[in-house]
């Protein structure tokens, strides 16, 4: 019988509907995500983009098991997600680091969370540390770290519980622009290093073709997917030979034009 890894895709969205109940001065249901099917495959770095409100942490709140679908289903190597596990780590924008707690301490507590032996906690905690680089910065508290640094701390501790998939909701949307270069071009070479499947969000076109090997583009009210786009360029590519590349150009044209409001998708006419 095949392995459930080598049958499946890592991760599937199979027609999700996700609805809301109304609030005390609504009468309808909001209807977030309707019909929704998305797969990523094993080792995938697949970036999600759609405008602000098209439903792309709720599609990353359904694959890390924080909520549920309405209708659908999402599957992790073919079965049903049901709730979080440590299977699939989750990096949000704010850090969400324990300020009373160290570097270090904070990768200690997911790893006793995920069921680690105690033993093994400080050992894989600076693992983590080193592969972000900072193992010089294990004993220091988040107040003593740059925003750069407390972010390279969350992916640490998302990353040290070896997780089969990496949930990131604009992971660098707070960070000034040279910390966020930095940190997209570190994670780019994670992905190489440990080929992790990696789900990205961003409202950062740049952002999406700079890191993303396919690029989901959410349409809104309510969301689906409107277009997946496979990105030509190699992963150890330059990053500035990219950027002058008249495929790049072309792409941020069409990407931009589909999250406009009135997007009217002609690929084939881009310049
Ligand atoms: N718990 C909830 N109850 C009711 N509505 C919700 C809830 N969570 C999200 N929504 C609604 O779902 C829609 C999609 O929200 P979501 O945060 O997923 O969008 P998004 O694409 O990530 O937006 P942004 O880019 O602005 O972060 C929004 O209209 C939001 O108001």
């Amino acid at each position: 019988m095949p392995t459930p890894s080598l049958a499946h895709p890592k991760l599937r969205f199979d027609a999700v509907t996700k609805s809301f109940p109304p609030s005390a001065k609504e009468t309808c249901s909001t209807i977030v995500l309707e019909h929704l099917n998305l797969t990523l495959q094993n080792g995938e770095f697949l970036v999600v983009v759609g405008p602000s409100g098209s439903g792309k942490s709720t599609l990353l709140d359904l694959a890390a098991g924080l909520s549920s679908p309405t209708e659908g289903q999402v599957l992790l190597d073919g079965r049903s997600v049901v709730g979080p596990g440590p299977d699939r780590a989750v990096v949000f924008q704010n850090y969400a680091l324990f300020p009373w707690k160290t570097a270090r301490e904070n990768i200690v507590l997911a790893l006793d969370a995920a069921g680690i032996e105690r033993r093994e906690q400080k050992s894989k905690a600076d693992q983590a540390l080193s592969l972000v680089g900072l193992s010089h910065i294990a004993d220091r508290y988040p107040h003593q770290l740059s925003g750069g640094m407390k972010q390279r701390v969350a992916i640490a501790r998302a990353l040290s519980v070896e997780p089969k998939v990496l949930l990131m909701d604009e992971p660098f949307g707070a960070l000034d622009a040279q910390s966020r270069e930095t940190l997209q071009s570190e994670l780019r070479s994670l992905w190489r290093r440990t080929g992790m499947t990696i789900m990205f969000i961003t409202h950062d076109i740049d952002e999406a073709l700079l890191l993303g090997q396919r690029i989901a583009i959410l349409g809104a009210s309510p969301g689906r997917v409107v277009d997946v786009l496979d990105l030509p360029f190699a992963a150890d590519s330059d990053i500035d030979t990219v950027r002058a590349s008249a495929e790049y150009v072309s792409l941020r044209h069409y990407i931009r034009a589909s999250l406009a409001p009135s997007h009217a998708l002609h690929r084939g006419g881009l310049a």
